[in-house]
């Protein structure tokens, strides 16, 4: 009889502080601020004749270094219908909002391809960028991938990956 397991990573490095800010309209958004993210990921499958799923260490070790890529940095929206990006030739960008006008460092800002610095978003794109093609996880066994971004305790969103 297959057994069905749900494996969970929500270590205390799986963190990361950054800010960003939610755009709600043409007209409105928030202040800039920032929070101190965690992330969540659960993998599903069957549990092989060795009593494992799949090792999570490769996996628990990727996701640590990509929040230390997303950790003290500052998200904007590539995609957002209401903020327009320009950056010059060091990468520094001055983004355009309803009028006012935001500066920000290359060395401060993180571009993600999304249409609004969400949990939502942030789960998206941290989900793919955790499953690629899907191709390693399905070899490993793995049939389901949650991933879940909370802004803080008590608030966060989820992203999920079914194999195919
Ligand atoms: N669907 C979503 N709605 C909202 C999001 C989001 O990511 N998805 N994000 C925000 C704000 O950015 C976020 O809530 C601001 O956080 P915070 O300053 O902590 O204020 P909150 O009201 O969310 O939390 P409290 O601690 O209860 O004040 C808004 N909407």
């Amino acid at each position: 009889m297959p057994r069905t397991t749900t494996l969970e990573l929500y270590k205390e490095e799986m963190k990361f502080s950054a800010g960003h800010f939610t755009i709600f309209s043409a007209t409105h958004r928030e202040n800039l601020h920032g929070h101190n993210f965690t992330v969540y990921v659960a993998l599903t499958g069957e549990v092989a004749d060795n009593g494992m799923l799949s090792d999570y260490g490769p996996l628990k070790q990727t996701i640590i270094a990509r929040c230390r890529t997303w950790n003290e940095t500052f998200f904007l929206p590539e995609h957002s219908p209401h903020l327009k990006l320009e950056r010059d030739a060091k990468g520094n960008v001055l983004a355009r909002f309803n009028g006012e006008e935001l500066r920000f460092l290359a060395r401060d800002i993180t571009v993600l391809p999304v249409e609004n610095v969400t949990l939502e978003e942030l789960a998206r794109v941290f989900g793919e960028e955790l499953v690629g093609d899907g191709t390693a996880l399905r070899k490993d066994g793995v049939t389901r991938l949650v991933v879940k971004c909370a802004s803080g305790p008590g608030q966060s969103s989820s992203w999920e990956w079914v194999a195919p």
